[in-house]
């Protein structure tokens, strides 16, 4: 896959283009890239993921992006199935295009696309204007074919972003990994914390989440790790670590059965369920037991749910 970012001069071979905004590259996300994928096998093309960045409210609100279920490196490594993916950079001029001026000279001239793949309800352009009776007009002029999709639902109810984002909120994580179709995952190198784990008994591999990642609440959660591509089952506490009066926000996660050096590396946590709220403990003795009962927890889980 190759990750195409910050520049407005993109072009690409012959492809099969879905477009959306794909915060959170959710079941119904993939339903489009999966269509994508069989039209591009049948008609001999690329598939070619579009989206925008900064995520349009940024400069539309003028407001920071909070909140994103996923930042562009991690979305870069939940689409590696496809062969592009490209985040246009949008500033006042890319909110200021018409829709036909986007079709036309972004996405058939540029991105040569023979297929757009899109949800029943996309709008596009300045004023998003632009929608499926427009690309279905367009479509014969500019030698595209148009696919739309119906949005999934679930329990009746239409999976979106802002659902999953409210259940992550909560701590909803199973919820969460269903409508995703993937498990939850905060990615970042191994940075220093304090050296305290290991004198604990149970050293963390810590990320600094980028600000604009959303997070669930601070708290325990079962977890998984990916260090060099291999999975190993963990433990993660999110929070400001209260017991030794810390105050930034850390991921940091007990890896079980592991016991290597892993600083400076890239690594993907997945969180799976929520186990406990992070407390302040009065003794380390107090934290040292609490940690090792979630631990057992962990295992049990594993054992549960037949895990490596
Ligand atoms: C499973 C687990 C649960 C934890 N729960 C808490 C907690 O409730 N309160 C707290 O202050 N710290 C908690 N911690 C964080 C420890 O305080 C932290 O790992 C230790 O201070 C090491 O910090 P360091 O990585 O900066 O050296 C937890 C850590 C783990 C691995
Ligand atoms: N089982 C393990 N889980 C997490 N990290 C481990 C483990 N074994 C060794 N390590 C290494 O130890 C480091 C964490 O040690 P720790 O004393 O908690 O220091 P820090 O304050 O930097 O987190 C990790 O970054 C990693 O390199």
């Amino acid at each position: 896959m190759e990750h195409i970012t910050g520049t407005k001069d993109i072009t690409s071979p012959p492809s099969v283009v879905v477009l959306g905004n794909f915060d959170g590259i959710h079941i119904g996300h993939r339903k489009l890239i999966d269509k994508a994928l069989d039209i591009s096998k049948t008609l001999d093309l690329k598939v070619l993921v579009f989206t925008f960045d900064p995520h349009p409210s940024f400069v539309l609100a003028n407001k920071e992006p909070v909140d994103l279920i996923y930042l562009s490196k991690e979305k870069a490594k939940l689409l590696d199935d496809v062969d592009y993916f490209v985040e246009y950079p949008y500033d006042l001029d890319t909110s200021r295009m018409t829709p036909e001026i986007f079709i036309e000279e972004v996405v058939c001239k540029g991105l040569q696309a023979k297929a757009i793949v899109v949800g029943e309800d996309y709008r596009f352009g300045y004023k998003r204007k632009g929608d499926i009776e427009l690309l279905k007009a367009l479509a014969s002029k500019n030698g595209y074919q148009l696919i739309t999709i119906k949005k999934i639902a679930y329990n009746h109810r239409i999976v979106s972003s802002t659902w999953i984002r409210h259940e992550i909120k909560k701590g909803h994580m199973e919820k969460a990994n269903l409508l995703l179709g993937s498990n939850f995952s905060i990615s970042g190198q191994i940075t220093l914390g304090r050296q305290n784990g290991r004198k604990l008994g149970f050293p963390t591999a810590n990320i600094k989440p980028n600000k604009n990642k959303l997070l669930p609440p601070n708290g325990v959660y079962l977890s998984k790790i990916y260090v060099n591509n291999i999975q190993y089952n963990s433990i993660t506490n999110i929070g400001i670590n209260p017991t030794l009066d810390g105050n930034e926000t850390v991921v940091e996660t007990h890896i079980l059965d592991f016991n290597q050096d892993i600083y400076g590396q890239d690594v993907t946590v997945e969180l799976l369920k929520f186990v406990r709220d992070e407390k302040k403990f009065e003794s380390l003795h107090a934290l040292k037991k609490e940690i090792a009962e979630n631990i057992a927890y962990r295992r049990a889980y594993m054992e549960e749910n037949h895990e490596l």
